[in-house]
């Protein structure tokens, strides 16, 4: 997890940037986490950035599909699925000044805690620019972001699958370079299929020694022939030793306070005064109360049938 040093700032602004593959659990995370972060007082609405977004469950204070949709430029400009959302993508980018910040600006006395539903194409970060550029601009005008990329947890169950999830999940955090944390999302279910689990849930939460995944890739004759270029990314991604994952069951009260106290840690909230914040709370994060070893099996636990 990146996380960020936070600087003294009057009236800070905080938002959660949603992203992760088309049905990885994104825009039920926004309505569920809307619900659990209003519960805990803080002053959240969720912001619309998926211009193809036709099943939001929460009430956008900001939509973009009112600037834009996928589906008009399409029609009007004869393109594809991709193509539309890479122009709406920029369409957004170059009406940053005189349409997102001034409806984002409307609400500085209502809201200071955003949730950003963003659209689900990878490429869009890890290939694309604008809503990276998007992102860095917020980012200047003061507000404190944290990626939040989430990835089903189904991927777990084969390696040639987990291991693309975690170059794509590297790739994305080098070119945000934002706070970042990566979520396996729908954990409940991974209860259901630990039989087909071939480590451990702490084997893919912490990404550890990738060798074992290897040797379970050489298994499948299928992937043999690629063993050099999966050896290559797999070493890759130990050395940059920046990719781990939180675990989320967004239908969990629990499980989105655990979430939350990552998230808080990454984009400085943990910093700020007051609203459900403890003295308790800031010293544990100041002096490690809980040592690591106890926060990961209280992580995991729910979610393995391992005891
Ligand atoms: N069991 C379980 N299901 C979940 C969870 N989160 C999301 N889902 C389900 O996963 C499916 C996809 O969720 P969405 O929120 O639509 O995913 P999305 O990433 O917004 O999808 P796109 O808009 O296509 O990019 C839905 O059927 C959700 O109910 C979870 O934590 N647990």
């Amino acid at each position: 997890m990146l996380q960020r040093v936070q600087p003294r700032v009057e009236n800070p602004r905080y938002g959660q940037l949603i992203i992760g593959p088309p049905g990885s659990g994104k825009t039920t995370y926004c309505n569920e986490a809307y619900k659990f972060y209003k519960e805990l007082g803080r002053q959240v609405g969720v912001v619309n950035l998926d211009p193809g977004n036709d099943n939001m469950s929460y009430q956008p204070v900001v939509n973009v599909m009112e600037l834009i949709t996928v589906e008009d430029c399409m029609e009007h400009m004869q393109l594809g699925p991709n193509g539309a959302l890479m122009h709406c993508a920029e369409y957004l980018e170059q009406h940053f000044e005189d349409w997102l910040l001034p409806a984002l600006r409307k609400l500085s006395a209502t809201h200071n805690y955003f949730l950003f539903d963003c659209p689900g194409q990878v490429e869009l970060y890890t290939h694309h620019t604008a809503m990276a550029r998007v992102f860095e601009r917020l980012e200047r005008e003061r507000y404190n972001l944290v990626t939040v990329n989430l990835i089903d947890s189904h991927y777990c169950s084969e390696p040639a699958k987990f291991i693309a999830t975690l170059l794509m999940a590297l790739n994305t955090m080098m070119r945000m370079s934002l706070p970042h944390v990566n979520v396996l999302s729908k954990a409940d279910l991974l209860r259901k299929h630990e039989s087909k689990l071939h480590f451990n849930v702490d084997y893919y939460t912490d990404v550890l020694d990738l060798k074992y995944l290897l040797e379970k890739l050489d298994d499948d004759p299928t992937m043999r022939k690629h063993q050099k270029l999966n050896e290559a990314i797999c070493s890759m991604v130990e050395d940059y030793a920046l990719v781990s994952f939180k675990l989320l069951d967004a239908f969990s009260t629990d499980s989105m306070l655990r979430l939350r106290n990552h998230i808080d840690k990454a984009n400085g909230y943990v910093y700020k005064a007051g609203e459900e914040q403890t003295v308790n709370s800031l010293l544990a994060c100041a002096v490690g109360a809980e040592t690591e070893a106890m926060r990961q099996q209280r992580d995991i636990e729910p979610y393995t049938n391992q005891q």
